[in-house]
């Protein structure tokens, strides 16, 4: 007999399968089940598409009738862009609803349960509720901060290189590992470089590596406006470009870009693009997951700005040396090693011949 955990892992699992597809909404997944045999399931595939709930009922049909429900979200109570998932779990006479966590949206929590409650229906939350709040740890961030989650991730040498004392990058990492990123960058709304890394690579910072995927919206951080007019970001067509600059920038340079349709974001007259400004322009933009690929300039100023949520680091066994190679995170650094950030929940994982090692930083 399948327990409550193994119902909800297996709605868990669902919703997972819709990573990267369901922004700005959460990845939802439901499992119906009566007299141990599952009647119904679904995942929510897309926002403004329907909901898991509905996805399984439909599923189910009359069966629903006297069924539990594993959803790995509390039900909707309130109308957005489709009906309420609790009154549809209580129409079709649905006896039991077990939800791994409670909607983290302020507005509504507990209310889809309350909902479900006064319909008579039993009601069983916190299963898989840890695992359920890492799933849509993104979804999480920006509903409760209207900013977006934001992951650096870089690949550095052993010897903690980013590129060699020449410049020269490609690659450091092995091809599964630039396939996984490629895959992180389809699962991000943007994608964010500095004007360092355009100028010295041309990324195109586009999802080509199979399977592929959705290009992220790409974001360069250009104080001055130095990018130049005939870089891929510009001319590629691939996806959208913005570009945050500061009242510094030239002006002539801003109305040549904003003529290609390049949307320019100034963060005021401080002497760097304003990195806490920043994040608040994309959340405004609906911008709810934020993948940040440096430099190590932009890294180090995303770190000094306690604006990190997640790292994925990539280490290839390879050596270049070089005191003056480019690292992870620039600047002038921390001063005392009891200062380190440390990251927490931290995995460690063989991708190829590469090391991926994934934390959150700990801000104190
Ligand atoms: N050099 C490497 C990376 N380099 C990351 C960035 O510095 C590159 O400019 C960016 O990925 C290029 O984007 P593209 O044009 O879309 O391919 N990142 C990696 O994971 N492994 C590497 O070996």
């Amino acid at each position: 007999m399948m327990e409550h955990r193994e119902y909800m892992e297996l709605a868990l699992k669902l919703a997972a399968a819709a990573r990267g597809q369901t922004s700005p909404n959460p990845m939802v997944g439901c499992v119906l089940v009566k007299n141990g045999e599952v009647v119904g399931m679904g995942a929510h595939l897309r926002a403004g598409e329907a909901h898991a709930e509905v996805q399984a009922l439909r599923m189910a049909g009359t069966k629903a009738k006297g069924a539990t429900a594993y959803v790995t979200l509390e039900p909707c109570s309130h109308y957005g862009r489709t009906p309420p998932c609790a009154d549809a779990l209580i129409e079709h006479g649905v006896q039991t609803v077990v939800v791994a966590m409670l909607d983290p949206n302020p507005l509504v929590a507990g209310r889809g349960v309350a909902k479900l409650k006064e319909a008579g229906v039993n009601v069983l939350t916190g299963i898989c509720e840890a695992e359920a709040k890492r799933l849509n740890e993104v979804f999480i961030t920006f509903i409760t901060t209207g900013r977006p989650f934001v992951t650096v991730k870089t690949a550095m040498t052993l010897d903690g290189k980013v590129a060699t004392y020449s410049g020269s990058s490609r690659w450091i990492t092995g091809e599964e590992a630039r396939r996984e990123v490629h895959r992180m960058r389809h699962e991000h709304d943007a994608i964010l470089v500095g004007v360092n890394t355009v100028l010295a690579d041309n990324p195109q910072l586009t999802t080509r590596l199979s399977p592929g995927g959705k290009n992220p919206i790409r974001v360069i951080v250009d104080t001055t406006l130095r990018i130049p007019m005939d870089a891929n970001v510009l001319t590629d067509g691939q996806a959208p470009t913005w570009i945050f600059t500061t009242e510094h920038a030239d002006r002539t340079k801003r109305a040549q870009l904003e003529e290609k349709r390049i949307r320019v974001f100034s963060t005021g007259d401080g002497p760097k693009v304003d990195i806490d400004c920043l994040l608040a322009t994309l959340g405004e933009q609906q911008v709810s997951s934020l993948l940040v690929e440096g430099g190590s300039q932009i890294n180090s100023a995303f770190l000094h700005a306690r604006a990190i949520n997640k790292v994925v680091a990539y280490v290839a066994p390879k050596l270049v040396a070089g005191q003056n190679a480019p690292t992870p995170f620039g600047g002038l650094g921390i001063e005392e090693m009891a200062d380190a950030i440390s990251l927490m929940d931290v995995s460690f994982e063989k991708v190829g011949n590469d090391m991926k090692i994934s934390g959150y930083p700990v801000w104190r």
